[in-house]
C-alpha cells in the first residue's frame, strides 16, 4: 500500500523555518514550550502559528508539565495539538483530549510495555532516552510492539537515514529537530526541504 509518512518537523522559532516547512510539506509544525535550547514563549508561539496554514498541524511539546499548565500554554500559542513527554497517565491524555486538543504522546523507546497501549491519544511518539538530543536508536526493535498503532519514529533522524527508519520501523511517520538544523537550536532550510523529500518518498 502507498501512503502518505506523516511528517512532523520540531523545534521551529523564526518565521523563515515555518515557510519552508510549510512549502516542504510538512503535516506538523513542532513549537517547544518547555526548558529548552528550542524553547519559544508562547506569545512568540502564536507569531509562528498565525502563519500556518490550514491543514498543517501546529504542536506545543512540553516535557513534564501538568496538564493545565501545557494547556494554558497551548491557547495561547494558538497550537491544536499538545504532545507530552514525561512518565504520564490515561488521565493526563484525556484531560488534554478533553481540552479540545490532539494528542501526540511520547516515550522513550525502552518504555515499559504497557506504555506503548493505547490511551486515546492520535498518535503516539517512539523517541530516544533523551528528547531532542539527535540520538539514533535500533528503530526496529518496537516494530512489533507498536505494530497496529498510529505512531511516529524519532530520536537522531536525518535525511540520511530516515527512509531507513521508516521502513525497518513500520511507524505511520516521523519526527526531527536536531537532524535538520546547522547548529543546536538553529533550523537549517535545505536540511528541512531535503528531509521532507526523503520522509514523503518512503511509505
Ligand atoms: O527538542 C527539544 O529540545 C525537546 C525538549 C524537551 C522535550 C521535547 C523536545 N523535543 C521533542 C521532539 O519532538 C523532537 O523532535 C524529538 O525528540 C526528536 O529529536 P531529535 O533527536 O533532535 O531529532
Amino acid at each position: 500500500m502507498n501512503t502518505h509518512a506523516f511528517v512532523k518537523i520540531c523545534g521551529l522559532a523564526t518565521a523563515n523555518d515555518v515557510t519552508v516547512a510549510v512549502a516542504g510539506g510538512a503535516d506538523a509544525l513542532g513549537f517547544v514550550l518547555t526548558s529548552s535550547a528550542r524553547e519559544i514563549s508562547p506569545a512568540h508561539a502564536a507569531t509562528l502559528t498565525a502563519l500556518v496554514p490550514a491543514g498543517v498541524a501546529t504542536v506545543a511539546v512540553f516535557r513534564s508539565e501538568d496538564t493545565t499548565t501545557a494547556i494554558t500554554r497551548a491557547r495561547e500559542a494558538g497550537v491544536g495539538w499538545i504532545q507530552l513527554h514525561g512518565t504520564r497517565t490515561p488521565a493526563e491524555v484525556a484531560a488534554v483530549l478533553e481540552a479540545g486538543f490532539k494528542v501526540i504522546r511520547a516515550v522513550r523507546m525502552d518504555s515499559p510495555a504497557e506504555h506503548f497501549e493505547h490511551w486515546g491519544e492520535d498518535f503516539l511518539l517512539i523517541d530516544a532516552a533523551v528528547p531532542g538530543s539527535g540520538e539514533s536508536w535500533d528503530y526496529s526493535k518496537v516494530r512489533t510492539l507498536a505494530a497496529g498503532r498510529n505512531w511516529l519514529v524519532a530520536g537522531g533522524l536525518s535525511v540520511a537515514n530516515v527512509a531507513a527508519a521508516l521502513a525497518e520501523s513500520g511507524a505511520s511517520g516521523a519526527d526531527v529537530s536536531s537532524g535538520v538544523e546547522s547548529s543546536r537550536g538553529v533550523k537549517d532550510p535545505a536540511l528541512i526541504t531535503a528531509f521532507l523529500k526523503a520522509a514523503h518518498q518512503q511509505l
